[in-house]
């Protein structure tokens, strides 16, 4: 178990380059546990390759990332392909690489949302099912560090709200740390604790209301925000991160 005084994952100065393109530069960031934390960032900023780079699927070309000894992670990837000829079912899917209890699957299927489809067909879940699968398996090993990449795409408006209400039960339940990459900025605004806005470095980050009020972010999103500072504000919830109220103005 990760000491909880330490964070579970830290980046510093990291910088990443695709075929000579500059996709991160500079990003230093840390996620604690019990803290949501919600990247958002225009289409191709490096939102993806980010949370890649922080599960070790990619090399940055420089700077250091130190994981919690002990930590568990969970990644839901944006997408992933899934040969439609193939017979494979919700169980034997959460069981690769390795077997899991019957009781895990059920559980597992069960906070994602999806109880008792471990016979389905993988191939016979919508798409918000399956997005759903895809959450199980990142919930079955009870990680202590949950990253999820658009994870609520595929939903509906109704389903993506449920969807982040599950997200703050599993950190209650689990006590661990998320990191999301989201587009759904009202939902973003109801369920983060600290939003990060990138824009291939990071561009501001803070608290959502200060973050949203934040130039940088403007500039990349625009002012049309006040519905989803308005529906924040209507639903606050905890937020144990007071030092993070002013957005840090990072380039
Ligand atoms: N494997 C790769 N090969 C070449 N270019 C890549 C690769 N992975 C990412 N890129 C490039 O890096 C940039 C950032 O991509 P990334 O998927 O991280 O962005 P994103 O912010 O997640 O975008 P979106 O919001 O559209 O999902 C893009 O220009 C993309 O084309």
């Amino acid at each position: 178990m990760p000491n909880p005084q330490t964070p579970l994952i830290q980046a510093d100065s990291l910088n990443l380059r695709i075929n000579d393109n500059p996709i991160l530069q500079d990003i230093t960031l840390s996620l604690s546990a019990g803290e949501i934390v919600t990247v958002v960032g225009p289409n191709g900023s490096g939102k993806s390759t980010l949370l890649r780079a922080l599960i070790g699927a990619m090399r940055p070309t420089s700077g250091r990332i130190t994981r919690a000894s002990g930590l568990r992670l969970g990644y839901v990837p944006q997408r992933l392909h899934i040969d439609p000829t193939l017979p494979l079912s919700v169980r034997r899917f959460l069981n690769l690489p390795r077997r899991h209890s019957r009781q895990a699957i059920d559980q597992a299927l069960e906070q994602a949302g999806i109880p008792g489809r471990a016979d389905s067909a993988l191939t016979s879940l919508s798409g918000g099912q399956f997005q759903r699968a895809l959450m199980a398996r990142a919930l079955i090993d009870a990680p202590n560090l949950l990253m999820l990449d658009e994870a609520s795409q595929g939903l509906d408006q109704a389903g993506t709200a449920e969807f982040y209400r599950q997200l703050e039960h599993i950190r209650d339940r689990l006590g661990c740390g998320i990191l999301l990459v989201s587009h759904d900025l009202h939902v973003v605004m109801r369920a983060a604790d600290r939003v990060i806005c990138l824009n291939h470095h990071i561009c501001c980050q803070g608290r959502p209301e200060a973050v949203t009020a934040a130039p940088e972010y403007r500039a990349l999103f625009g002012t049309d925000d006040d519905t989803a500072l308005a529906l924040f504000r209507h639903n606050p919830h905890h937020h144990p991160h007071d030092a993070h109220t002013e957005p840090d103005h990072a380039g």
